[in-house]
C-alpha cells in the first residue's frame, strides 16, 4: 500500500482499522472464547500508551523498543488483576464487566494524579518516527498491519489448540470443564495475560500515533465498549470474528467522516448494530458458517474413526492388580453452613468391581461423588486413589489422576457439538494434545455409546436418554480407571434402563472400575458387585445388595422408597 503513492488519509484509514482489529481480536482471546466478558481493556490498552509514552518522552527510549514494555507492564497489569478475580468464584458475567471497568476508572485516576501524565498528559511530538515506511503515516500502518498479523495468528493458533478448547469448555460450564481436567485458573491467566500483552503493544503503537496523549481520553468506557460491539457483530466464537466486525465499524465510521456526515454515519452504524443483534445474535461470521455448513457437500473436516478403532473402544489404563483397593476413603465429612451431608463415611472401592452406592433422598450420596471428584473440599477426612492422597488437589489434577464423572442433570457444553464435547475429554483427560486425534478418539466413544450419528448435533438437540450417553461417553473418554455415576438411569424410560445397563456392563469390562449412584432397584440388583448404602451422610450397611436390601435399618432407612423402583 504505501508504495501506491494514495493520501496519508487511507494509510491512517488502514492504520485505524488494523489498530481496532488487534483490539477487537485481543478482547475476544480473553471474553470472546472463555466467556469472561471484560469492560477492562481500556485499563491494558492505556497501561500500554503511558508506558510508550513516558519510556519515549522522559527516558528517550527508541520507539520500537518501547513496545516490549508496554506489552510486558500490561501484561503484569492483567496477571495481577487475574490472579486475585479469577480465585473467587463466582465473579463471572456482568459482575467480572463492573469490576475491570472499575479498575479502568481507577488506573486513570492513579495516572493523572502521578507524573505518569500529571494532569497535563504527555506530548510526543518531539519523538521522531522511525523510518519504515516512505511517511509517517505509512509507518504506523506498517506497524499496524504487522501488530494484526499477529494477533490473528495467536488468535487462530489459540482457537485451533488444546489450550482453546479448553477456553470453550470453561465459557460453557467451568466447573464440568475443570472436573473434566481442564485447568480452569492458569488457562483464564494465559488467556488474560496474551489479551493484555497485545492490548499493550496497540497502545504502545497509538501512544506515538497520537502523539499527544491525555489520560481523559484513554481511560474511558470507549474502548471496551467498541471492541465488545465489534466482536459482537462479527462473532466472538471464532478467531476472525472480531477482526470483521472492526474492519465493517471502522469503514463505515471513517466513510461517513470523510464525506462530512459522521452524525449520521454514527446513526446507520447504530441501526446496523441493533439490525446485527437482533437478526445474528451469533454475529456475521457464524452466520454466514451456518449457510456454509448447509450447503450440500459441506463437511465437518474430521476423518471418521478407521473400521478397526470403531468395533473395540480404547483400552483403559489400569495401574492396580484385580481386587486390589482402588479408592480408600477414611472418616470423610462435609458440612454446608450447618447442615452436615456425610458425617465420617469410610468407603473402600476394589479394582474392577461395580460398587452400588444408596440411600434415601438427602442421604449424602451426591455430595460423596462431588467431595471424591474434587467439587466440594471435604470438611475433614481423607482420600487416597491407588495409594496417591488427593486431598487439597484441585478437581482437574483429580480427572488426571484417572478419576471421572457424569452429572445427575447431564452438563454437556451447550455451543460445542457432541463430537467436541467429548473430544475434550480426551486432550484432558486422555492427554491427547492434537485436537484432530482427540477427535478421532472421541469417535470411537461415540460409536461405543451409540451416539455416532449425533456428532455434529448441539446438546439441545438430544434427548434426556442421548444426553445421559453423552455425558457417559466424555467421562469414558478421559480413560478413567475410576468412573463415578451419579444417578444415569433416573428420567429414563423401561427400555432405555436396559441399553444403559448394558452399557454400563460394557464399561467394566472394558476396564473401568465404576461407583454407581442409583435409586432403579432393578439395575442395582442387576449390576452391583457390592453396595454401600448412606443414611444421613453416615454408612449404614455395606455388603452384596441382596442381603444388605434385607436388612431391617436398611427396609426402614428406605420405607416406601424400595416399593417404587
Ligand atoms: N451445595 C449444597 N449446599 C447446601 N446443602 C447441600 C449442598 N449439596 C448438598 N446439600 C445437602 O446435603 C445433603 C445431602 O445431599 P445429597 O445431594 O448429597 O443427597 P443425595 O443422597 O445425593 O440425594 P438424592 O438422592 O436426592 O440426589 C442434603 O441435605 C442436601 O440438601
Amino acid at each position: 500500500m504505501p508504495q501506491l503513492g494514495l493520501p496519508a488519509f487511507y494509510d491512517s484509514l488502514l492504520y485505524l482499522m488494523l489498530h481496532w482489529v488487534v483490539l477487537a481480536t485481543s478482547w475476544n482471546i480473553l471474553s470472546g472464547y472463555s466467556g469472561y466478558f471484560s469492560f477492562g481493556h481500556g485499563a491494558f490498552f492505556g497501561a500500554g500508551i503511558y508506558t510508550s509514552a513516558n519510556l519515549m518522552s522522559r527516558y528517550d527510549w527508541p520507539f520500537l523498543w518501547t513496545l516490549p514494555a508496554a506489552a510486558l507492564v500490561a501484561m503484569v497489569l492483567g496477571v495481577a488483576l487475574g490472579a486475585i478475580v479469577f480465585r473467587v468464584k463466582g465473579v463471572r458475567g456482568e459482575l467480572f464487566a463492573l469490576l475491570t471497568l472499575a479498575i479502568t476508572f481507577v488506573i486513570g485516576t492513579i495516572v493523572v494524579n502521578t507524573p505518569l501524565d500529571g494532569g497535563n498528559g504527555v506530548s510526543l511530538a518531539a519523538v521522531a518516527v522511525p523510518k519504515i515506511g516512505p511517511t509517517a503515516s505509512s509507518t504506523f500502518y506498517l506497524l499496524a498491519l504487522a501488530a494484526a498479523v499477529a494477533t490473528l495468528l495467536i488468535a487462530w493458533g489459540i482457537q485451533v489448540s488444546k489450550f482453546g478448547a479448553g477456553l470453550f469448555a470453561i465459557h460453557d460450564d467451568e466447573e464440568a470443564a475443570e472436573v473434566l481436567g481442564v485447568p480452569t485458573y492458569r488457562y483464564k491467566l494465559m488467556a488474560l495475560a496474551v489479551s493484555c500483552g497485545l492490548a499493550g503493544v496497540a497502545g504502545g503503537i497509538h501512544a506515538l500515533f497520537l502523539s499527544y496523549v491525555t489520560a481523559g481520553e484513554v481511560f474511558t468506557i470507549t474502548v471496551p465498549l467498541t471492541v465488545v460491539l465489534m466482536s459482537v457483530l462479527g462473532g466472538t466464537r471464532h478467531w476472525a470474528g472480531p477482526a470483521i466486525g472492526a474492519v465493517a465499524i471502522t469503514g463505515l465510521l471513517y466513510s461517513f467522516t470523510a464525506a462530512d456526515h459522521a452524525v449520521a454515519g454514527k446513526a446507520l452504524i447504530g441501526a446496523i448494530l441493533i439490525a446485527a443483534i437482533l437478526f445474528m445474535p451469533d454475529g456475521i461470521l457464524e452466520r454466514v458458517r451456518r449457510l456454509w455448513r448447509r450447503a450440500p457437500g459441506a463437511g465437518t473436516g474430521v476423518a471418521p474413526a478407521p473400521a478397526a478403532a470403531v468395533l473395540a473402544p480404547p483400552a483403559v489404563a489400569s495401574a492396580a492388580p484385580q481386587g486390589e483397593v482402588l479408592l480408600r476413603v477414611k472418616g470423610l465429612s462435609k458440612s454446608f453452613k450447618g447442615v452436615l451431608a456425610l458425617s465420617g463415611v469410610d468407603v473402600e472401592v476394589r479394582r474392577g468391581e461395580i460398587l452400588g452406592l444408596l440411600g434415601p433422598n438427602g442421604s449424602g450420596k451426591s455430595t460423596f461423588i462431588n467431595v471424591v471428584s474434587g467439587h466440594y473440599t471435604p470438611t475433614s477426612g481423607h482420600i487416597e486413589f491407588e495409594g496417591r492422597s488427593l486431598n487439597g488437589l484441585p478437581a482437574h489434577r483429580i480427572a488426571g489422576s484417572g478419576i471421572a464423572r457424569t452429572y445427575q442433570i447431564p452438563r454437556p457444553f451447550a455451543h460445542l457439538s457432541v463430537l467436541q464435547n467429548v473430544a475434550i475429554a480426551t486432550m484432558f483427560g486422555g492427554a491427547v494434545r492434537d485436537p484432530l486425534d482427540a477427535q478421532r478418539q472421541a469417535m470411537r466413544w461415540l460409536e461405543f455409546t451409540g451416539l455416532e450419528a449425533k456428532r455434529d448435533a448441539r446438546p439441545e438437540d438430544l434427548n434426556l436418554h442421548q444426553r445421559k450417553f453423552l455425558e457417559l461417553a466424555r467421562a469414558l473418554a478421559s480413560r478413567p480407571r475410576l468412573v463415578l455415576l451419579d444417578e444415569v438411569l433416573c428420567g429414563l424410560t423401561p427400555g432405555e434402563i436396559d441399553d444403559a445397563v448394558a452399557l454400563i456392563r460394557r464399561i467394566r469390562e472394558q476396564g473401568s472400575t465404576i461407583v454407581f449412584v442409583e435409586h432403579v432397584m432393578r439395575a442395582v440388583m442387576a449390576l452391583t458387585d457390592r453396595i454401600v448404602v448412606f443414611n444421613h451422610g453416615e454408612l449404614l450397611a455395606e455388603g452384596a445388595a441382596r442381603d444388605v436390601m434385607q436388612r431391617p435399618e436398611v427396609m426402614s432407612a428406605y420405607l416406601g422408597k424400595v416399593a417404587h423402583a
